[in-house]
């Protein structure tokens, strides 16, 4: 099933429902905010969050897009590009009786930052799991660079107690140190702050809190960003250090050194599943 609705700040809304799932999409940046599989929220969604056209919304899976992080050479170009902050347009709905399917589109957003005849649309699947796929399509006559992130908060128990297996013996490059690399060792995500490229991990992590077992699969992604401010989100606006606490972003990404070069009339998906680990 799929409703329109209005949130906070007056926001469009759009709720999904599948048998076993249900997710919250804000139009603004569609932004997945809320996920709930077999009745437990997946997702941490800030409860000082800014909803204001034009804000960015600190939680659920913002998009990064048509950059992540700082633009690679416009010093006043907004922090993850501007499809976080743009009001998107619905596409397509679908309803069946095992899944539920909505398609949104970016067709012209940035102003001045605008790469031109550069299109983003966003598939949001939810059946027993969500399923994210995130498509650029080049309309030039020339290649476009992007880099971008499904930058997903997890809820999860307690951050400094969270293990991933999957990126024990991965190289990251670190943020924090000026990307400097350097190579994971073992399971366990380091107490915060963290804020690190991961470079070619496996495409399906698991993350363990302890209590619970999160699945991320990506499809068409060569790194995936980890990151937590811990302490240091007591100087964000909409966060503290005590909500980090409770939170971990882990992001399938397109960044640095995965950046990708999209062709003359050509596309690019990036994809994501999030369930979970119960097999
Ligand atoms: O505050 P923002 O713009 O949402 O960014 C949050 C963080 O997002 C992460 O993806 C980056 O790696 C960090 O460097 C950044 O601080």
């Amino acid at each position: 099933m799929i409703e329109f609705d209005r949130g906070a700040g007056g926001l469009p809304l759009i709720r999904m429902s599948a048998p076993q799932a249900t997710a919250t999409v804000c139009l603004q940046g569609a932004q997945v905010l809320a996920c709930q599989l077999k009745g437990e929220e997946l997702l941490w969604l800030s409860p000082n969050a800014d909803y204001e056209l034009g804000r960015a919304i600190r939680g659920g899976i913002p998009l990064c897009w048509p950059w992540f992080g700082a633009h690679p050479d416009q010093p006043g170009a907004p922090n993850h590009g501007y499809a976080r902050t743009a009001l998107w347009q619905v596409a397509t709905t679908e309803t069946s009786s095992t899944r539920t399917f909505l398609q949104l589109k970016l067709e012209q957003a940035g102003g001045p930052y605008a790469i031109p005849d550069c299109a983003a649309t966003l598939s949001i699947t939810l059946d027993e799991k969500l399923h994210l796929h995130l498509t650029t399509a080049n309309r030039s006559k020339q290649p476009i660079r992007i880099s971008q992130a499904f930058h997903t908060y997890l809820k999860v128990a307690q951050s400094d107690s969270v293990d991933i297996a999957a990126l024990a013996g991965c190289r990251y490059l670190d943020k924090r140190h000026n990307m400097q690399p350097n190579i994971q060792r073992g399971p366990r995500i380091p107490p915060a702050p963290i804020d690190r490229i991961y470079l070619q991990p496996p495409s399906r992590v698991v993350i363990d809190d302890g209590s619970r077992r999160l699945r991320l699969e990506s499809e068409g992604s060569g790194s995936t960003v980890v990151w937590n401010p811990g302490d240091e989100a007591d100087a964000l606006k909409d966060m503290s250090a005590e909500m980090a606490q409770h939170m971990l972003c882990v992001e399938t990404a397109n960044a640095a050194e995965d950046s990708r070069t999209v062709p003359p009339h050509g596309t690019h998906t990036l994809g994501m599943t999030l369930s979970q680990d119960i097999e």
